[in-house]
Parts: structure tokens; sequence; C-alpha cells
């Protein structure tokens, strides 16, 4: 497997080995020894999820705060989406630093999105199955997030906004500026 670190401190793209032979192909979705020695981290995931969407579902900019965050190692089984990563660990190098990457069947790549980071994706295909595992569990009383369109961020989301499909929840997610303020008077 290649890993490379992205330009957001702690985030890595993951290659995974594809052996092929005359059945089809085969690889290790994650091996925690390999992840540890190519990384640096000793993770322990605890959680695995997995979302269906239809194309221009746009799940995000999420994040769990406190003691309930959770790294996560994303990828897509069907499809393809572009997958969002925003810095937001007041402490870190790489403060406000966003990274995107498409993630799909077809490069079988995946993204370990450190803890204390906002993440989201896009589906560009016309449905993605979106899997990924975390290294803690789900506490809905932690969830935050950041709104998809801050002009702050200025993502760009490779699809129209008409084209989007939000839930109610990640419409009144608060502006970057917002949940920096939040994180003042939570910390
Ligand atoms: C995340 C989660 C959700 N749920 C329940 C809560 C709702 O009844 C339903 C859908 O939840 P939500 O709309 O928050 O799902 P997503 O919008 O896909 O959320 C995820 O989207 C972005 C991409 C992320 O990175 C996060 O992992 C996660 O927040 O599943 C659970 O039961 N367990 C869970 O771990």
């Amino acid at each position: 497997m290649v890993v490379k670190e992205t330009y957001i401190e702690g985030c890595f793209e993951i290659t995974p080995k594809i052996i092929q032979d005359k059945r089809g192909y085969f690889f290790e979705s994650f091996n925690k020894k390999k992840f540890q020695n190519k990384t640096g981290l000793e993770i322990d995931f605890v959680q695995d999820n997995q979302s269906f969407s239809e194309k221009g579902v746009l799940r995000g900019l999420h994040l769990q705060k406190g003691e309930d965050s959770q790294a996560k190692l994303v990828s897509v089984s069907k499809g393809k989406v572009l997958d969002v990563v925003v810095d937001v660990r007041p402490n870190s190098n790489t403060f406000g630093a966003i990274f995107s990457i498409v993630l799909s069947e077809e490069n079988k790549k995946q993204l370990f999105v450190p803890r204390g980071c906002a993440h989201g994706f896009v589906v560009l295909s016309e449905t993605a199955l979106f899997y990924y595992k975390c290294d803690n569990f789900y506490n809905k009383e932690a969830e935050t997030g950041i709104i998809y369109n801050d002009p702050k961020l200025n993502i760009n989301w490779q699809l129209e906004d008409d084209e989007l499909i939000i839930s109610e929840k990640d419409k009144v997610l608060p502006s970057f500026t917002e949940f920096m303020e939040q994180q003042k008077t939570t910390t």
C-alpha cells in the first residue's frame, strides 16, 4: 500500500495494493500493523459505517467534538465522490487548510481523516456507497459541523448548488467563524 501525507497534518491518502488474478482482484482494506508502520499512528477502530447516496447528495461538513472526536478511514465501494477535509484544529500547523480528493470504486483510494477535522463529501456518480471506519463511537450530543457553502472556506464541490441534496440538519450548520467561536466557549 502507498501512503502519502496530505498537506493537512495527520491526514493521509492511502492507495491499497490491488492483487489481480483470473478471478478478479483482492486487497487488504485495512491492516493495523501496516497502517501503523506507514503512518506512525496506532489506531483502534471501534465502529464501521456505510451510507448510500444518490448523485448530488452532500453530507457534511461534520465532526464530533471534544472527547467524542473521531478519526475516520473513508473509502467508496461503489460510485465516486469528492471527499473534503478541513483542518479546524486551533493548534494545528495546518489550521484552516482544506484538502479534497476523488474517492471511487475505480481508484480504491482511502483517506485517513484525523480527529478534530471537519469532513464531508458530495456524490459525483449516479449513486455511491460510502464506507468508513471510526476510532470513536457515535454520540449525537457531540455532533457539530460547518455549513457546506461557508464563504470563508469557499469549497468547490464541483456541482451546481441546484444539483445538491442536503439534509435539513446540514442546511443550518454554523459558519466557519461561528464554529470557531463555539469551540472557544467549549474548550
Ligand atoms: C453518523 C451516524 C449517524 N447515525 C444515525 C443518525 C441519523 O438517524 C442517521 C443519519 O445520520 P446523519 O444524517 O448524521 O448521517 P451523515 O450525514 O451521513 O453523517 C456522516 O456524514 C459525514 C460524511 C461524516 O463524516 C460523519 O461520519 C457523519 O456525520 O444515522 C448513527 O446511528 N450512527 C452514526 O455513527
